[in-house]
């Protein structure tokens, strides 16, 4: 297992990139920690596979430099990083069995035949085919195959790191939250550095230590996924992350106060902050009321989704989320929405800014 460096890293597909948007990857430092398990979410074409490719070695970068455990390795073929990735479309061999596709990795790097069986038995089982272990790949459905190339990833034990592109695209639903508990199983009894690449925040948020969240070819914030849901660095993380996501209100600041329309809410903390200013708040942290300070507001749908209601409201002509509980009754005299203190926050040109006025989160 390794520290994964990220040094001034940064990518163009063009020869002679001369801006900001001529980059798929903008620059980019940091330490993914060994042993740390990360979703890299994002939607798509955001750069979450340009990140992963230069991390295996499929991509060199136009700039900077990646380290695993403080060796330059940027140019270091694949084949050397000793690091196992698993694609969103099944790589496997037609005329091999299933065991030998999950030896093969094992096979081609020595080791002894009590060792590889040993291993193939318990992966066979994590994938749940240990029924079919001496059939032929050849036949079996893309999403047996996908489970195969799954199967051959985590096989070996010595790798630097394991990397997962949307690995379960074309896993039927069931099964993929069975794997998915497999993969953090594994990453618990085994400890390896997993890079899981995805644009489904219900797997990102499941899987992960730490969410990396991708915005046109910028990491937004990494955060444990309480930190993206109480403090989104960024408003893309607000509205991305969570369901729905934040609600954003245009604000003025003025020290503790703000304003959004006539209504005046107290932000509890002085923030000073240039640019557009706007406060954030999760539908969890909306209070519907009749009356009293606040937002005017006037609910159009309640929808019921099983644990909890969402509640849809019309503020100055803006769609606003919030969320009732499941056993909550909906008054029909509700016009007026407030703000629970804990559950704001404040941006200035989509950033997040701390209390005390600095700008907060911006990852470089
Ligand atoms: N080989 C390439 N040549 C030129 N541009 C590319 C190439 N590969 C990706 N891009 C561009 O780089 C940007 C980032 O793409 P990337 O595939 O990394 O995004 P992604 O977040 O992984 O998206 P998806 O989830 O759709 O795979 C996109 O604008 C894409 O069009």
């Amino acid at each position: 297992m390794a520290k994964i460096t990220l040094d001034n890293l940064a990518h163009s597909y063009l020869p002679n990139p001369t801006g900001p948007d001529d980059y798929a990857l903008k620059e980019l430092n940091h330490d993914w920690t060994d042993g740390e398990a990360y979703a890299l979410l994002g939607a798509s074409g955001c750069g979450k596979s340009t990140l992963l490719n230069i991390i295996s070695g499929l991509l060199r970068p136009s700039h900077g430099r990646v380290l695993f455990d403080g060796h330059d390795i940027t140019d270091a073929p694949t084949a050397e990083r000793n690091i196992a990735q698993v694609f969103q479309f099944p790589v496997v061999y037609d005329t091999m069995t299933v065991r030998e596709n999950l030896a093969f990795p094992l096979k081609n790097r020595g080791h002894d035949a009590a060792e590889i069986a040993r291993r193939v038995q318990k992966v066979g089982a994590m994938i749940d085919m240990e029924a079919e272990l001496d059939r032929k790949a050849r036949g079996l459905t893309a999403d047996a195959k996908q489970k195969i190339s799954l199967g051959r990833g985590m096989v070996r034990e010595d790798v630097n790191a394991l990397l997962f592109d949307e690995p379960l695209t074309v896993i039927d639903p069931h099964m993929k939250w069975e794997l998915r508990t497999q993969l953090k199983k594994l990453h618990h009894d085994f400890g390896h550095t997993m890079i899981y690449v995805t644009h489904d925040q219900t797997e990102a948020l499941t899987f992960a230590d730490k969410v990396v969240v991708m915005y046109d070819g910028r990491v937004v914030q990494i955060g444990t996924p309480q930190e993206l849901f109480e403090r989104p660095a960024h408003t893309f993380v607000g509205y991305f992350i969570g369901s729905p996501g934040m609600n954003l209100f245009d604000a003025t600041l003025d020290g503790r106060v703000g304003r959004v329309g006539e209504a005046v809410i107290d932000l509890g903390g002085h923030y000073e902050a240039p640019g557009r200013t706007q406060i954030g708040v999760r539908p969890e942290f909306i209070r519907l009321q009749s009356g009293g300070d606040g937002l005017p507001a006037r609910v159009t749908r309640v929808e019921d989704v099983g644990r909890h209601k969402i509640v849809r409201l019309d503020v100055m002509g803006t769609e606003i989320s919030a969320i009732a509980g499941e056993g909550d009754a909906i008054p029909a005299d509700i016009d007026r929405i407030g703000f629970a203190p804990e559950g704001i926050n404040v941006y200035a040109d989509d950033w997040r800014v701390a209390p005390s006025g600095a700008t907060a989160g911006k990852a470089a």
